[in-house]
């Protein structure tokens, strides 16, 4: 297939930025950066608030409407003089003055963004569109948290950030592949027409502490189920892959990847590949050895590998994930237990 080289910044014919908001310069001001996280009390959007809370010199405007995230993800930070919560759903316009964008209102687990299939598309298209005219008019950077799944079932191993996919356009999660293909498009579109600063990350399967319980994602799934002592679902074939990021790496990618000077796409993830059997085997020894696996019916389009190619994060952003798959399982268990109210016996 005819692919495009690019090294994550794109140079053809674009429109030098448009001018921030004067506040960006003002010597009131000038020590701060206001930064809007769309999605922020979702499980990446709280982490990356959290990090983002650390810099004294930012403050952070979380906007979500809780279709899949919730208040509790940003309680430590409600009513810190830095920090504001908006409810607000990005398929409405949005006005408030701000330097930098971090988009990721979405839902992303496939359970979730398949329930209102249209809503998801409306989310990813008029959502990011309400955001891009945000930053054309205050002049924000603005990332968009894009995907793996822009790559579908991906007919090159491993996904390079050249590669442009294999989608199936009309099935049940093309909703949310097809929405933030179409998403990366706008941002492009943007950037070249209007001069817009944008950033494209494309993560890969993520994972951590503060996942929804039933999010419905294989890592909390099996978590959740272990703890529980019930048998950990596998779905069928099993010998499906996935790359898996802990959090906290994933975090430190999109801060990397908003404050250099590349627009992406850029792959985030963690290259180390599993089977989902090998994925519940490692579960299993390591929190519940008597749970039984067992192998339960897929759903439809479900991709039969996924690995990143991260040599452009390397590169580019001198990013690499630090933490491996079976040291952040135990991580997130603690989490899992203290929600679910099942302490590990001694
Ligand atoms: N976690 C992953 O493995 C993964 C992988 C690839 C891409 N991503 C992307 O990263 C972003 C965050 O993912 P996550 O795992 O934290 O998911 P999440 O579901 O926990 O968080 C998404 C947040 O967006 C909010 N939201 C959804 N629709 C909205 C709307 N219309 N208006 C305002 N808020 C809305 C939700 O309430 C939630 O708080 C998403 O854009 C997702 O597509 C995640
Ligand atoms: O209980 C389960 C759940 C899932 N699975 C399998 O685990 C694999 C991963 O499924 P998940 O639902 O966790 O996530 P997916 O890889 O399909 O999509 C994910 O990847 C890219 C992101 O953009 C999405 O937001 C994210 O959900 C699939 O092969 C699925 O069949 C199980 O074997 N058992």
């Amino acid at each position: 297939m005819a692919q495009e080289v690019s090294n994550g910044n794109h140079n053809s014919s674009t429109k030098p930025p448009p001018t921030p908001s004067p506040l960006r310069f003002s010597k009131f001001f000038q020590s701060n950066l206001r930064i809007l996280v769309t999605g922020g009390a979702g499980f990446i959007g709280s982490h990356l608030v959290d990090k983002l809370m650390e810099n004294e010199k930012n403050e952070v405007i979380v906007v979500d409407n809780y279709f899949t995230g919730s208040k509790d993800n940003l309680k430590k930070w409600i009513g810190h003089p830095r920090f504001e919560l908006i409810r607000h759903d990005v398929t409405e316009p949005l006005l408030v003055e701000v330097d930098q964008i971090y988009h990721l209102a979405c839902p992303a687990s496939p359970i979730f963004y398949k329930y209102n299939p249209v809503k998801t598309i409306k989310t990813n298209v008029i959502g990011t569109l309400n955001m891009l005219g945000l930053a054309k008019r205050v002049g924000a950077r603005i990332l968009l948290t894009s995907t793996s799944e822009v790559y579908g079932d991906p007919l090159e191993h491993p996904q390079t950030e050249n590669y442009w996919g294999n989608v199936n356009p009309i099935g049940v999660r093309s909703c949310y592949d097809e929405g933030k293909r179409v998403a990366e498009t706008l941002m492009f579109d943007y950037h070249r027409q209007h001069g817009i600063e944008i950033r494209i990350a494309r993560i890969f399967n993520t994972y951590g502490p503060r996942m929804n319980i039933d999010d419905g994602r294989v890592v909390s799934n099996f978590i959740a189920q272990a703890i529980r002592g019930e048998s950990l679902t596998v779905q069928l074939p099993g010998t499906q892959t996935r790359s898996f990021c802990y959090v906290s790496d994933m975090v430190d990618g999109l801060i990397r990847l908003m404050e250099g000077e590349h627009t992406g796409p850029i792959n985030i993830g963690n290259p180390g590949e599993f089977t989902m059997l090998e994925l519940a085997e490692a579960v299993k020894e390591l929190i519940n050895p008597e749970v039984e696996i067992a192998k339960v019916e897929n759903t439809p389009d479900d991709p039969r590998q996924r690995k990143p190619d991260i040599s452009r994060a390397k590169e580019l952003l001198g990013w690499e994930p630090k933490i491996k798959l079976r040291d952040g399982l135990p991580l997130m268990e603690e989490d899992f237990r203290q929600r679910l109210g099942i302490p590990r016996k001694n």
